[in-house]
């Protein structure tokens, strides 16, 4: 297959509640008349993110959580397998890797696996950094930098929650880690659809420069395990795949570098009362916001016919009704915390409590 016909892999990062998602829908909602294929990659036990993509119940494909270079790359593979068969075809495939993913591993998927190679090519790193808190992550948070320094493509968004000379600041920190890609800055990561994808931007030789031994499968392998991953590093070879069961890594938060770094979520089938939760998730962020890192939540509020769609990022809170629910759907509310230091049985309580 020659370059031209290959379907180009748009690989979208960014730190937690960056904006990924935003940017998500906003590709998917323009009138491109586009075919895309969606694979997220979640963090967290519940499936939430899936459900905040528009058009979830078409072309979103899930990749679970894990360690990197075993489950994400065996499901990446799978699915593009999987995509590849299909009649009518894509036109991209775009894939959301989370927050706390070190993207290099995803990126490499596309070079080391041949079969991969032959079918898809990798088009672009997008990475969008959140302008009020990218500095920050920046010294806590080792995926954050790989993030950036792996973007051919950068948003730098939330532009509104800073001061000029903060933006300044942190575009001067993101040029120092790389000058090379291409930045846009954003609110809402708005940004013209071109200007993310088909790009044709994924500079090898410039990754190679950075990480010498990019294409090298030991050195990759090295790379991507954490000092504690517990994979069977066996499985990450060849194309079986078939032991990836999705239990395997369920949860599997020790494999990120951070060891600190967890992720609990809580699911009610009780209608939930909007008077008891609002109060309740503001002070608990206004208290806890520097541990919670991100916070999500879909949402069945009693009386209200409309599923409520609610997020945070550290102290700022954002909700909206999303879209009725739908008859056959279970009107049950999901909420996920990501963060450090979480006291899992108190939140748990807190959010029971707002039952109706
Ligand atoms: N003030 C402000 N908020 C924004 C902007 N862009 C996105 N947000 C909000 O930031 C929160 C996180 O956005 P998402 O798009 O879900 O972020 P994400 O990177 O997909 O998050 P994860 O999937 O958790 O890593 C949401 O509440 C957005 O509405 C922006 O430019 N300004």
């Amino acid at each position: 297959m020659s370059e031209t016909q290959k379907i180009p892999v748009t690989v979208l990062t960014g730190y937690l509640g960056a904006g990924k998602t935003t940017l998500l829908n906003r590709i998917l909602s323009e009138p491109h008349g586009k075919k895309f294929a969606v694979i997220v990659n979640e963090f967290g036990e519940i499936g939430i993110d899936n459900d905040l993509v528009v058009g979830a119940d078409e072309e979103v494909f899930e990749m679970n959580n894990g360690c990197v270079c075993c489950t994400v790359r065996g499901d990446l593979i799978r699915i593009i397998d999987g995509l590849m068969r299909r009649k009518g075809g894509f036109d991209g495939i775009i894939v959301e890797t989370t927050g706390l993913a070190d993207p290099a591993p995803v990126a490499q998927t596309f070079f080391v696996d041949e079969e991969m190679g032959a079918r898809v090519k990798l088009d672009a790193v997008v990475t969008v950094a959140d302008a009020k808190w990218l500095t920050d992550r920046l010294k806590d948070a080792p995926e954050a930098k790989n993030q950036i320094a792996f973007a051919d493509v950068i948003l730098l968004n939330k532009t509104d929650l800073v001061t000029p000379a903060e933006l300044a600041e942190v575009e001067g920190r993101i040029r120092a880690i790389n000058p090379y890609a291409r930045l846009h800055r954003t609110q809402k990561s708005a940004v013209a659809i071109d200007k993310v994808l088909n790009q044709g931007a994924f500079d090898l030789d410039r990754i190679l420069a950075l990480e010498p031994a990019f294409l090298e499968e030991d050195e990759h392998h090295h790379h991507a395990h954490g000092p504690d991953c517990g994979c069977d590093h066996d499985h990450a070879h060849g194309h079986d795949h078939s032991h990836h069961d999705h239990a395997q890594h369920a949860g599997g938060l020790k494999h990120y570098h951070d060891e600190e770094m967890q992720s609990v979520s809580f699911a009610v089938e009780q209608p939930l009362d909007p008077d008891k939760f609002f109060p309740w998730v503001q002070e608990l962020v206004a208290r806890e916001g520097v541990n919670i890192l991100r916070s999500k939540g879909i949402l069945s509020f009693k009386d209200d016919p409309l599923r409520f769609v609610f997020q945070g990022v550290h102290m700022i809170l954002d909700g909206d009704h999303q879209r009725p629910w739908k008859p056959d759907e279970e009107r049950l509310s999901r909420i996920v915390f990501i963060g450090r230091h979480l006291d899992a049985p108190k939140l748990e309580q807190g959010f029971l409590a707002c039952a109706a």
